[in-house]
């Protein structure tokens, strides 16, 4: 027992967004006997068949993952981008469909065509993702970190623009705001810590083996080595 966990690998799941569609990948997989124990538990740490779960907040997962608190973990594309940890990224889950888009208000023409700023006051939950963006454009960027509800950030002054996840566009639509820009599309990944991918190889790629029979994909395989 390392810290009350049982032996056996540790799997960080994410509460929130990701987490219903998580327990029915498991559940489906083999690893969990029942979806209600997780979909209904306020435990932090489960333990059921020969795994340990524990439920932890979205953002803090690669943290988990990268210190080898967790072997592996479940956490959008969006996190990996923003936080680019010493983590192997082993599969698309295919659920959690988003993608990384730059906004503003429908009445602000002026930052509607990316390609003519020079400078430009952005504002987004990914800093990192932002920067690198807009530095590819060759805009000049003032960044300004936000915890949520980003796209008020827009409407009261202050930002030009923001940086954020839209997935039905409802959002953005109810709030004036418009689409100029898709970043990238995001969907939730299976990582692993980078020691445990070496030492538990077999096991991990039977893993990957059981989830890619439910999420299908054979093009997803990522060599652990
Ligand atoms: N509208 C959405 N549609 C689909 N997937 C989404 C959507 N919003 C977020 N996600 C995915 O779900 C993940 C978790 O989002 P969620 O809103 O539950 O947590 P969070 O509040 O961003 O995280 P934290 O609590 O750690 O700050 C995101 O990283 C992203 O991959
Ligand atoms: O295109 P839509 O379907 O409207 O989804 C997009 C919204 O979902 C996410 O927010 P979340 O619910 O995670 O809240 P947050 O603002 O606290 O990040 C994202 O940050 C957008 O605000």
């Amino acid at each position: 027992m390392k810290n009350g966990l049982k032996n056996g690998l540790t799997f960080a799941l994410p509460k929130g967004t990701l987490f219903p569609d998580t327990v029915r990948l498991l559940y489906k997989a083999g690893f969990l006997k029942t979806e209600e124990v997780l979909l209904e538990s306020r435990k932090l740490v489960i333990n059921d068949g020969p795994y340990t779960f524990i439920i932890c907040r979205p953002t803090d997962i690669p943290t988990f993952v990268e210190h080898g608190a967790a072997d592996l973990g479940i956490v959008g594309k969006d996190v990996i981008e923003e936080q680019r940890r010493e983590i192997f990224e082993l599969l698309d889950l295919k659920y959690g469909k988003c993608h990384f888009a730059v906004a503003a208000p429908k009445d602000n023409p002026k930052v509607h065509d990316l390609g003519k700023l020079t400078e430009v006051r952005a504002a987004s939950k990914f800093p990192e993702v932002t920067r690198r963006f807009f530095k590819g454009l060759g805009v000049r960027a003032e960044v300004i970190k936000m915890h949520g509800n980003v796209e008020l950030a827009p409407l009261v002054g202050l930002a030009d623009v923001i940086v954020d996840l839209v997935s039905t566009g409802r959002t953005l639509r109810e709030n004036n705001l418009i689409e100029i820009t898709k970043i990238m599309d995001i969907t939730a990944r299976l990582v692993a810590n980078r020691v445990a991918a070496r030492v538990y190889d077999r096991e991990i790629k039977a893993i990957v083996k059981k989830f890619k029979s439910v999420v299908g994909g054979e093009k997803n395989e990522v060599n652990l080595k």
